[in-house]
């Protein structure tokens, strides 16, 4: 690990000595400075993780350093060194943040070490801090919402100005949609706002569906000891732990009217008060919230305050189902496929047959995309062969499991499907795609074949043969040539037209026929620089 240190100080001399002495350890780099002002000049070039800054200095002084070094990066260690005979400035230094003072001519070589080991300690935590945040970050972040359809394209563009204020957001969908992803997302992608400290603070989640009504209002706002029997002990509640970051208050179309009217209150006051204790506490958090319920309705009825509706719904996002993003099926299914094998090693050469991606490209799914979800990881689990067949799926076949064997044949039959759509024969955009008949794996024993969509490569996610950037990535392929994964095509595909088009993102989504949005999300991805 390699240590940045800033000596700062006007008598040359003695910053050689200190910067000699720092030297022999082979994980510092050190950088000396004859002036606080030519020590703040490097600052964003190369920021230091301690400083060692003399106090009197001509020019802005030690102190005036200080006190910008602190608005530069509140909680950078300064270890302030004084002169013989100014140790009560040294204290002053430390009253206004200096983290520790050496006294020239005294201890100060031994103390430096001490405090320089002590502080490395602090810097190296700070920085494993910096990096787990960074990859709870990651797992939360936009990556982890998988989907380039035109839906899940506006859903991007609204989760993108949610994240310009503070708004509360309220996010509507089936269950199963990706509501609790997009908190997590809007959550971890937030800015710090005004006065905020570091990171996005914690992401808490209350699940009015989960909670017996009676425990409602204590698992909201907490309890005082003894305020009712069973409070054993003091009991802080979600908006207090939420303070700093998101109250993600799921299935709020539960809540019933008595705790909807404390809930109000306390968005309004923004305070709240423990049950069965008088002090007033106040919060600071982001409120998201979300339901499968149709809110407006239960207004209508009188089931949800429409004051409290006014307060929550400040920024819709409306997620689709399933059924209405049929080109993300397959890219939802590698996206499974791979976060299994991640997870269980041992799957890690499974993939999907062309029959099989075909078959979950013809399945009638309704909106969940959990059911998508384990019906791969089943079928990983359960082919004998590294390639998963349509009967790994189990949706369909003598062997195949409710619910999916029910909703094929009864798509089949004739009977209405459960969707409310019907099955896919246009693409996202409205333009007609080519129907074929079911493959084999979906006989029905019906004597008419029954016709369903095949996918377009707009609906897989590549390029349109027509545009200039596709022709080259979109050759058909000869039968005996090995199957590429199409993450691979994908990669390649916004690879070859980002440097067909120069580096301009915004024809190469052009070019690809995707969203501008969704093209910084593939660069981003696949980390593709300019
Ligand atoms: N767009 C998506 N991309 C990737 N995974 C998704 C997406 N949408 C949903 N999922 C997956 O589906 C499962 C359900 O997601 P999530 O819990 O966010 O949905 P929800 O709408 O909050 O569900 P519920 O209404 O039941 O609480 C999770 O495993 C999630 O990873």
């Amino acid at each position: 690990m390699t240590v940045r240190l800033y000596v700062v100080d006007d008598d040359r001399h003695y910053a050689r000595l200190l910067s000699y002495r720092l030297d022999k350890d082979t994980e510092h780099e050190v950088h000396t400075f004859a002036s606080g002002e030519e020590a703040l000049d490097a600052l964003d070039a190369n920021p230091p993780d301690l400083v060692l800054l003399d106090i009197m200095m001509p020019g802005i002084g030690g102190m005036e350093t200080l006190r910008r070094l602190q608005l530069f990066k509140p909680d950078l260690p300064v270890v302030m060194i004084s002169a013989q005979g100014t140790a009560d400035v040294a204290v002053e230094a430390m009253k206004g943040g200096a983290t520790d003072y050496i006294t020239k001519g005294q201890d100060d070589l031994v103390k430096l070490d001490i405090v320089v080991k002590n502080l490395k300690q602090r810097v190296k935590l700070s920085r494993e801090v910096e990096r787990l945040r960074g990859e709870v970050a990651k797992k939360y972040g936009m990556d982890e919402i998988v989907g380039d359809s035109p839906a899940m394209e506006r859903v991007y563009q609204l989760i993108e100005k949610t994240l310009r204020g503070n708004l509360t957001v309220a996010i509507q969908g089936e269950s199963g949609t990706g509501k609790e992803l997009v908190a997590r997302a809007i959550h971890f992608n937030t800015p710090p706002q005004g006065g905020a400290k570091e990171g996005p603070g914690p992401f808490v989640v209350v699940n009015s569906a989960a909670i017996p009504k009676e425990l409602m209002e204590s698992e909201f706002f907490g309890h005082e000891k003894g305020s009712f029997t069973g409070a054993h002990a003091r009991h802080i509640g979600k908006f207090e732990q939420a303070n700093g970051g998101t109250l993600f208050l799921d299935e709020v179309g539960e809540l019933d009217l008595k705790l909807q009217a404390k809930l109000l209150r306390a968005l309004q006051n923004r305070e709240i008060t423990r049950v069965g204790g008088s002090e007033t506490i106040k919060f600071e958090c982001r409120v998201i919230s979300a339901t499968n319920k149709d809110v407006l309705k239960m207004v209508a009825s009188g089931e949800f305050r429409e004051d409290l509706y006014y307060r929550l719904f400040q920024f819709p996002v409306q997620l689709p189902p399933l059924r209405e993003r049929d080109q993300d099926v397959l890219v939802l299914a590698h996206d499974f496929l791979r976060g299994y094998a991640k997870q269980y090693p041992r799957f890690k050469k499974k993939r999907l047959g062309a029959d099989a991606a075909r078959a979950l490209m013809s399945y009638p799914w309704p909106g969940n995309v959990r059911e998508l979800k384990s019906v791969v990881e089943r079928a990983m689990m359960i082919s004998d062969q590294d390639e998963i067949t349509p009967e790994d799926l189990l949706i369909d076949g003598p062997h195949a499991i409710a619910p999916w064997a029910e909703r094929v044949h009864k798509t089949a039959s004739g009977a209405a499907p459960p969707r409310e759509t019907p099955p896919p024969t246009s693409s996202g955009d409205g333009s007609s795609v080519p129907t074929m008949t079911v493959p084999a794996a979906f006989a029905t024993g019906e004597p008419e074949p029954t016709l369903v969509a095949v996918p377009s490569p707009a609906d897989l996610g590549l390029p349109m043969p027509s545009s200039p950037a596709a022709t080259a990535v979109a050759e058909a392929p000869e039968a005996d040539e090995p199957i590429v994964p199409l993450e691979d095509l994908k990669r390649r595909a916004v690879e070859h037209a980002y440097t067909v088009c120069d580096g301009s993102a915004e024809r190469a989504a052009q070019e690809l026929g995707i969203g501008r949005a969704t093209m910084y999300r593939l660069l981003k991805k696949y980390e593709i620089e300019g």
